[in-house]
């Protein structure tokens, strides 16, 4: 292999303990970070506990809220609407998707923005077009941390987004397009016109689509950082949307899956509690 590996794991170490430092020289207060997920999916529920496990490390408190996944959006709702008035609870996270019948956009909407950790509400969105101070999603800032770790320029870089939703794609394109990072930004989806001459082009390539090994060593320009956000099941066991093996011999850096984003986002989302119980006036 002759790429930099960007290490999530042992960043997400250091950014913890970190965590940890800062609440203790607060006097350690009870910071809270509440999760709600709604159905019994597999995955989600694994990546719930690493989040509850990684706050305690941290030196949080969480809370589980389970629904069924036959859950009306009535009681959605009722759920997240005890977490918003509770001044206990200092963030606020809504595991996404939620089942089909269930509408997200109306339970977002009584996030408050101080408890928002995810940054998926309008005010929290609002704020990152606006260039305002405000929380922003976990994923795209842990990938923004990994690039910083490892020194890899962004300055006038070309970086490609695959990926254009709310939660990962379009608030990463736009941290990315911020001044002090200044990337010139392309964001690809779907339907972008052969991907493989766009992805070429990159300094910076990011995989935030959900497609299973759809970013191959053919189309990555030499010495670019590949960044993998994308988790898919296949029969092989869990896979990321980059070919690794083949990727990793012409990048200049690589984020192996697992043990890239996925405990960055973790990180982010415990830097967001705190931030987001300082917001609150702790
Ligand atoms: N590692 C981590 O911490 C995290 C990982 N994830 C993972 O990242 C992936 C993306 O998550 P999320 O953004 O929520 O997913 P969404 O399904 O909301 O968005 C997927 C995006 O990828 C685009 N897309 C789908 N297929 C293709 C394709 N063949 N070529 C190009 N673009 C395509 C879609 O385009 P269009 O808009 O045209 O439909 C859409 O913009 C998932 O695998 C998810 O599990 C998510 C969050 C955190
Ligand atoms: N509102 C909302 N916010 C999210 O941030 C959110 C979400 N919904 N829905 C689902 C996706 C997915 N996601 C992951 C978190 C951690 C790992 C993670 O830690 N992965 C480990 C591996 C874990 C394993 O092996 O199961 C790793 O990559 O090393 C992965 C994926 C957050 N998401």
């Amino acid at each position: 292999m002759t790429a930099t590996l960007m290490d999530g794991n042992s960043l997400r170490d250091e950014i913890i303990a970190g965590l940890a430092t800062q609440i203790e020289q607060m006097g350690s207060p009870a910071i809270c970070l509440a999760t709600v997920l709604v159905g019994d999916d597999g995955p989600s529920q694994r990546y719930v506990k690493s989040k509850h496990k990684k706050a305690g490390e941290a030196g949080m408190v969480s809370r589980h809220h389970g629904l069924d996944a036959d859950a009306t959006q009535e009681e959605v709702e009722a759920v997240v609407r005890e977490l918003a008035d509770d001044p206990s609870v200092h963030g606020i996270l809504v595991q996404l998707p939620l089942p089909d019948g269930l509408d997200p956009e109306p339970v977002l909407d009584l996030i408050p923005a101080e408890k928002d950790v995810d940054g998926l509400t309008e005010r929290s969105m609002g704020r990152l077009v606006r260039n305002r101070p405000g929380l922003v999603s976990c994923t795209p800032l842990g990938v923004l941390r990994l690039l910083e770790k490892y020194s890899v320029p962004t300055s006038g870089a070309r970086a490609v987004v695959v990926g254009r939703s709310t939660l990962v794609g379009l608030p990463l394109s736009l941290l990315l397009n911020r001044k002090g990072v200044d990337a010139t930004v392309t964001m690809a989806h779907s339907r972008t016109a052969d991907m493989a001459a766009v992805v070429r082009e990159a300094d910076i390539v990011v995989g935030a689509a959900g497609q299973a090994r759809m970013i191959t060593a053919d189309m990555v320009k030499p010495g670019a950082a590949v960044i993998d956000v994308g988790v898919s099941r296949t029969e092989a066991g869990i896979v990321g949307d980059v070919d690794f093996d083949a990727v990793a011999e012409v990048a200049g850096w690589i984020t192996p899956m697992p043990g890239g984003t996925g405990p960055m986002t973790i990180a982010c989302l415990l830097e967001n509690t705190l931030t987001a119980a300082r917001l609150q006036g702790l």
